[in-house]
């Protein structure tokens, strides 16, 4: 204490005035104190908390409590020995929790410094606690700075600790011995504090994301339809008990797992931009095949960065099986996929498309192996469904397999079904194939031209010899299936190729219809076009809605590398996305729009296929190298573009560097 700061502090409590030389933040607290008529001789009346009282006051601070006590101790630590004392006071300037090195501790006691005391300027005038506290700023004060001479004994520091919401929760002090006060203590006590309002943020958002959480989760399940969320890659990230019940699966099977893996899906990120999208979708677990209606909503970032989708999904109501007059209790078909499809719902007038037509009508009378060529989304399963629902066989199951959706090794686990221990993780009791499912009705083996060659030597052994075995089987099983297969590709082509067996391919080739791709049958399109529109218009209530004359003639100029499905897509989004009562060719996606491009871009590069693998490789730069935002782009699903990938050789290390 120099005799310079005491002459200030004797100054004043004899004549009332404050010298011009005294701090203003402890001038304006000797003026504080003065108003309270603390004394300031000596502390007149100490308030100190019963146990019980503090042990209540710090469970009201518990979570300021938990947050800086390790952190007091490490103070502490680097002051041992120091003769400090650590101290953490409440807002209201109680001490909750004291470390006080042994060298200091009778000054302490001396002075009543210990937990449950108060120590705000009413009852202790002038000190680092308390008057922090009041001017809710970072204090030291010094010797005869204290307003209480008692307490001139004293040097401290303390720095207030905000709350995340910048409420002031407390304030963390360091005291010691007159004298030993420093700008390094300072500095230290000043880090703590900053320290422990970090942990308290973090807490703070940690406890506010579970609530969150706690709060979507409980919503989700009080919720009777179905909730899927996912993430920007298809990763399911949620979903409630509702949407396990619908899909057949449990919640574990999901979380983690790409949902078009999972569900054996293709396009669901058809809509960049949409605020919502409604379509039916059929989906395929291992457990079999549903029908659902799914409501879609693509989620943002703050920085309005796409970060995936909330699927709501309910099970189809009008489910085709009433097509089929076939029921079981759900109202879908006891076994195979729902069939949804006959001739009459299939739309096109050209001649092209009314050929294939009355070939397939006339196939469907018998039983012969049907071929179904053609571009993806032309319909070829579509046709397959028409045919045996034109069938004798329609009261029999309809079971549809996407060959290139079966990883290699389980095909003819999948074709031919297998039994009990035939391999690790194999079902108990076994398991029949789709072929055995198909008993009595059709088989529609999709993507025939991506079967592995080792099933396709399976395949034609169960088609020759009419029978074949599970996997890890003895017993032959004779099923009476009708088998109706179908490709994107150039099946002859691979056959010369050595890609595809020869003898299969005999044996398959006994009626070959080829579908022809959408804009080699422009006259189509108009007719499909409304069609759409009338679904969709009407799905989301938007009768007004029309479509240009300008605006068709760009959808008829179009070479729809997605065919069909990217033409109802791109209706489908235009429904949901325009917002006044005309589709303008603005509207239009980007890719449709710049035909005029496409064109050109066709002219130069000579064939379609040429063009196609242009606009992916495009799409893939464009998209930063995300195939499934390019995907997104171009209309077209995920596998149908990492088929083309493949297809092409595009190599997309090259592309994007
Ligand atoms: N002529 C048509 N009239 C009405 N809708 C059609 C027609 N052709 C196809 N579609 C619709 O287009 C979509 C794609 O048809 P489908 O799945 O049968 O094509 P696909 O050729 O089997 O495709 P992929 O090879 O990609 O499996 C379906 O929603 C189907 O309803």
């Amino acid at each position: 204490m120099g005799n310079n700061e005491a002459g200030l502090w004797n100054t004043f409590m004899e004549t009332g005035e404050i010298p011009v030389q005294v701090d203003p933040i402890i001038k304006r607290s000797w003026e504080r104190c003065r108003k309270y008529e603390v004394n300031h001789h000596k502390v007149e009346k100490n308030e100190l908390l019963s146990p019980a009282r503090l042990r209540e006051t710090i469970q009201e601070n518990r979570q300021l409590v938990e947050v800086a006590t390790p952190i007091m101790e490490d103070l502490f630590m680097c002051l041992r020995g120091l003769g400090f004392m650590v101290i953490l006071a409440d807002a209201r300037g109680y001490l909750l929790k004291c470390f006080t090195d042994d060298d200091f501790s009778s000054h302490a006691r001396k002075v009543m410094l210990c937990e449950g005391a108060n120590w705000s300027e009413r009852f202790k005038g002038t000190n680092a606690i308390g008057t922090s506290l009041a001017e809710n700023q970072p204090v030291t004060v010094f010797a005869t700075e204290h307003y209480v001479r008692e307490n001139h004994i004293l040097a401290c520091a303390a720095v207030p600790i905000k709350g995340p919401g910048g409420k002031t929760l407390g304030t963390l002090d360091v005291t010691g011995e007159s004298g030993k006060g420093s700008d390094r203590v300072f500095c230290m006590v000043k880090m703590a504090a900053q320290n422990i309002e970090r942990e308290m943020r973090l807490l703070d958002i940690q406890t506010r994301f579970n609530l969150n959480r706690a709060k979507y989760e409980g919503l989700m399940e009080l919720m009777r339809e179905g909730a899927v969320m996912i993430d920007e890659d298809g990763i399911v990230r949620e979903m409630n008990q509702s949407a396990c019940k619908i899909l057949g699966l449990k919640k574990e099977e999901c979380l983690g797992e790409n949902i078009e893996e999972l569900f054996n899906l293709n396009n669901l990120w058809v809509i960049e931009s949409a605020t919502s999208h409604t379509r039916e979708l059929t989906v395929s677990t291992k457990n079999g095949s549903t029908l659902v209606n799914t409501r879609t909503k693509r989620i943002y970032g703050p920085d309005g960065s796409p970060q995936g989708m909330v699927a709501i999904v309910n099970p189809e109501d009008k489910s085709a099986s009433e097509v089929t007059g076939k029921k079981s209790g759900r109202g879908l078909p006891e076994r195979g996929n729902v069939v949804r499809y006959t001739f009459d719902q299939i739309i096109g007038q050209s001649k092209y498309l009314q050929q294939v037509i009355s070939i397939c009508k006339r196939v469907a009378k018998n039983d012969s192996t049907v071929l179904l060529q053609g571009e993806t989304g032309t319909g070829k399963e579509m046709l397959a469904q028409a045919i045996h629902q034109e069938s004798s066989r329609r009261n029999g199951p309809f079971v549809a397999v996407n060959c290139a959706a079966i990883p290699p090794e389980l095909v003819e686990s999948e074709l031919f079904g297998y039994e009990e221990g035939a391999f690790t993780g194999a079902r108990k009791g076994g398991k029949p194939g789709k072929f055995e499912l198909a008993d009595k009705g059709t088989i529609f083996l999709d993507e025939i031209g991506d079967m592995p060659l080792q099933a396709q030597v399976s395949l034609l052994r169960a088609l020759q010899e009419k029978q074949f075995f599970r996997v890890g089987g003895q017993e032959s099983k004779t099923v009476d299936a009708r088998v109706i297969v179908a490709t994107h590709r150039n099946l002859a082509q691979m056959v010369e190729e050595g890609a595809f067996r020869q003898d299969l391919y005999f044996r398959l080739n006994v009626v070959n219809i080829f579908i022809p791709p959408l804009r080699a049958r422009k006259d189509d399109i108009p007719l499909l076009v409304n069609a759409f529109l009338d679904k969709y218009r009407a799905k989301v209530g938007r009768p007004e809605l029309k479509l240009l004359p300008e605006t068709l003639e760009i959808l008829q100029g179009y070479s729809w590398p997605g065919n069909i499905r990217e033409l109802e897509n791109v209706i489908e989004g235009l429904v949901n996305v325009v917002e006044g009562e005309e589709i303008t060719p603005r509207d239009l996606p980007e890719n449709i729009r710049n035909r005029q491009k496409e064109k050109a871009a066709a002219a130069k590069t000579g064939t379609l296929q040429e063009l196609e693998k242009e606009a992916i490789k495009k799409a893939i730069v464009d998209c930063g190298g995300s195939i499934s935002a390019a995907a997104a782009r171009l209309n077209i699903g995920r596998s149908t573009i990492y088929r083309k990938i493949r297809e092409y050789n595009i190599d997309i290390k090259a592309l994007i560097g």
